[in-house]
């Protein structure tokens, strides 16, 4: 049955207020790195934060680029101090051909956007062949050099990549559930967006819990559960943002017209995931949802609302009671979510 959706609200707004730029520099001491940190995600991310008042350093690793980027970041007046790794030989600044050791020892949180993304057409399902050995292969090393880290998974397919990262982990006897996380946060900044315009009201008043996983029908945004949304919006309307949401992702791929897909607004998301997460280990009172190992449904993970603290994870909440109309849903989803997660755990495991 459905836990309680009891939880903090946290505003993802407030996540980037001038504050989160501007503030003092006494919390700026947490290692972070970028995996994938020269792809259309990776650059913008890497940007912000070297902005983010929490980090006192931060690794730029990618196979290509990532001297320069760190370089050309390195050059923004805030405490982060830069570095920017290749696999092998080649960093900024020069320092020897340590790779990928370099980028990962010390880290407190590794975030991963490393992975091609879709072109018209693809599913994210069809990214898997490539992607899941990228990401494999990255968690690897974060379980030899940053054990102890937190992950976030951004690489896409989301649903069947965190679940490699964690047969990774398991195997490696280093995998904690509170420390790996499937970002979805974009598509709450989506479904937030949407309810703003529907609404009439600032996007960064609304706070949508979304959950399920990170593809198409799996997203799924409860928007009964919006203050004053079911009074101002018909079934019909409902509808049309549910499944606005769901496929937001295909709308910006299309849009992109082949040159890839969401990374401007995915490096705001992970940003405020990321950002959340560093909030959470700074003793911060933070809830956000996040696509995790569960036991709230019949798929092993799963997205809803979670609160973090200096582990990572501390409590995965519920998500409350479902409309008959999000129930719908929600019984489509299941079988395809599984499906996706078990091919993820299939392929780590052969
Ligand atoms: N979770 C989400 O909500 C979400 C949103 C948008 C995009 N994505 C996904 O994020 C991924 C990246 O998207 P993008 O637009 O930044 O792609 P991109 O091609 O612009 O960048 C990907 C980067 O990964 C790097 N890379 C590839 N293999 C690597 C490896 N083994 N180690 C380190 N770096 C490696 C590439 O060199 C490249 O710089 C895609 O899989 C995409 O589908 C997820
Ligand atoms: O749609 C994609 O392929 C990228 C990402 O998952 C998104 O939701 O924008």
């Amino acid at each position: 049955m459905f836990a309680s959706a009891s939880r903090a609200t946290v505003s993802i707004a407030t996540k980037m207020s001038k504050a989160s730029f501007s503030s003092t520099t006494a919390a700026a001491s947490k290692k972070v790195a970028v995996l994938g940190a020269a792809g259309g995600i990776g650059q913008p991310l890497s940007m912000l934060l070297k902005l983010s008042p929490h980090v006192g350093e931060l690794s730029c690793y990618d196979i290509v680029g990532t001297p320069g980027v760190a370089a050309d970041l390195s050059h923004i007046p805030t405490p982060a101090k830069i570095s920017g790794d290749l696999p092998a030989a080649g960093s900024w600044p020069p320092k020897g051909n340590d790779g990928i050791a370099r980028a990962l020892t010390g880290c407190d949180v590794v975030v991963i956007p490393a992975g091609v993304p879709r072109k018209p057409g693809m599913t994210r399902d069809d990214l898997f062949n490539t992607n899941a050995g990228i990401v494999k292969g990255l968690v690897e090393s974060c379980a030899e050099h940053c054990p102890g880290a937190i992950l976030a998974i951004i690489s896409n397919p989301v649903n069947s990549t965190v679940p490699i990262a964690a047969e990774v982990l398991k195997a490696r006897g280093v995998y904690d559930p509170k420390k790996l996380c499937g970002v979805t946060t974009l598509d709450v900044c989506r479904a937030n967006t949407f309810v703003g315009e529907a609404l009439g009201k600032d996007p960064r008043e609304v706070d949508v819990t979304v959950i399920g996983g990170h593809a198409g029908i799996t997203i799924l945004p409860l928007f009964s559960q919006v203050p004053g949304f079911m009074d101002a919006v018909d079934e019909k309307k409902m509808d049309a943002l549910t499944v606005r949401t769901q496929f937001g992702g295909d709308e910006v791929v299309k849009a992109k017209a082949g040159a890839g897909s969401a990374t401007l607004s995915m490096a705001y998301a992970g940003y405020v995931f990321t950002e959340n997460v560093l909030r959470a280990m700074d003793g911060e009172e933070i809830t956000q949802c996040a696509f995790v190992e569960s036991t709230l449904t019949d798929a092993p993970y799963f997205a809803s609302p979670c609160k973090f603290g200096p582990d990572g994870v501390t409590e995965v909440l519920g998500y409350g009671e479902l409309t008959a109309y999000e129930k719908g849903w929600f019984d489509k989803m299941l079988p395809d979510l599984k499906k996706q997660i078990q091919k993820g755990i299939d392929f780590a495991n052969n």
